[in-house]
């Protein structure tokens, strides 16, 4: 037994070309900040992919709390609590904030969600398209953890993001970053792909860096520092 809430164990995945996964082994600790680095194509978003059900595995296991989910669908994988915001989620401009949170569940889902947005409470009847970039982004999140009335599970165990900051300005980043680590307080576990890697390791209990398919490092944020050759991976092409 480990105390790892997601473990993934032996991973490979072909997307039609080859494998784009190689055996890769990653475990997230329940409660943990882990970032996930690497340059472009490594296999970051297919990772994630591959954990919430949107690709199949060719290979390997990925497991809940100890249960293998490769077998069950998005929504199965969803009401054990598995959560993901996939890259380039955007908000429904036209819609109110109030109203694009109403689209994922009812108003009373709402309170405890605002709490940790007071940016988003204090616009609750604005047209979401007027929001800034960076707050449009935290509707996104907040969405993400109302959650549904398929998954009824609010907050989510894992959440896993994907560029949650692609397009935002790193002013906006080092305000959203803190509000993604403020959710381990609120035990919820986050495995995230971030561009800013500069921002996110520090705030990081785990560093993970994938490059072209294989893991090549998982270690805190100081480990990584005491390695140059892998801070040079991790940052590459950044
Ligand atoms: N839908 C798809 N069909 C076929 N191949 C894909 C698909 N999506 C990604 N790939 C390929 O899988 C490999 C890994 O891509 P992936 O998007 O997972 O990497 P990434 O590390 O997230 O990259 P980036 O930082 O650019 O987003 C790449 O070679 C990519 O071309």
């Amino acid at each position: 037994m480990t105390d790892h809430l997601l473990d993934i164990a032996g991973l490979s995945v072909d997307r039609g070309a080859g494998d784009v996964l190689r055996d890769v082994r990653l475990g997230v600790r329940e409660g943990e900040l882990a970032v996930l680095l690497g340059p472009n194509g490594a296999g970051k978003t297919t990772l994630l992919e591959a954990v919430s059900g949107l690709v199949r595995p060719r290979t390997g296991v990925v497991r809940m709390s100890g249960k293998n989910v490769v077998g069950l669908s998005r929504t199965g994988r969803a009401r054990l609590g598995i959560r993901h915001v996939e890259q380039g989620r955007t908000v429904f401009a036209d819609l109110t904030v109030r109203e694009n949170l109403a689209v994922v569940a009812p108003a009373r889902w709402h309170t405890e969600v605002l709490e940790l947005f007071p940016e988003l409470e204090k616009r609750l009847h604005t047209r979401a398209g007027l929001l800034s970039g960076g707050e449009q982004q935290m509707l996104v999140l907040a969405r993400a953890l109302i959650g549904s009335e398929s998954t009824r599970a609010m907050p989510p165990r894992l959440l896993l993001l994907d560029e949650l900051s692609l397009g935002l300005a790193p002013v906006v980043v080092s305000r959203l970053l803190p509000v993604v680590r403020s959710l381990t307080a609120r035990g919820i576990t986050v495995l995230f792909v971030e561009q800013f890697a500069t921002l996110a390791v520090p705030l990081a209990d785990t560093v993970h860096v994938l490059d072209r398919g294989s893991l090549v490092f998982s270690g805190t944020p100081a480990e990584l520092d005491e390695n140059p050759g892998m801070l040079h991976e991790a940052y590459l092409a950044r």
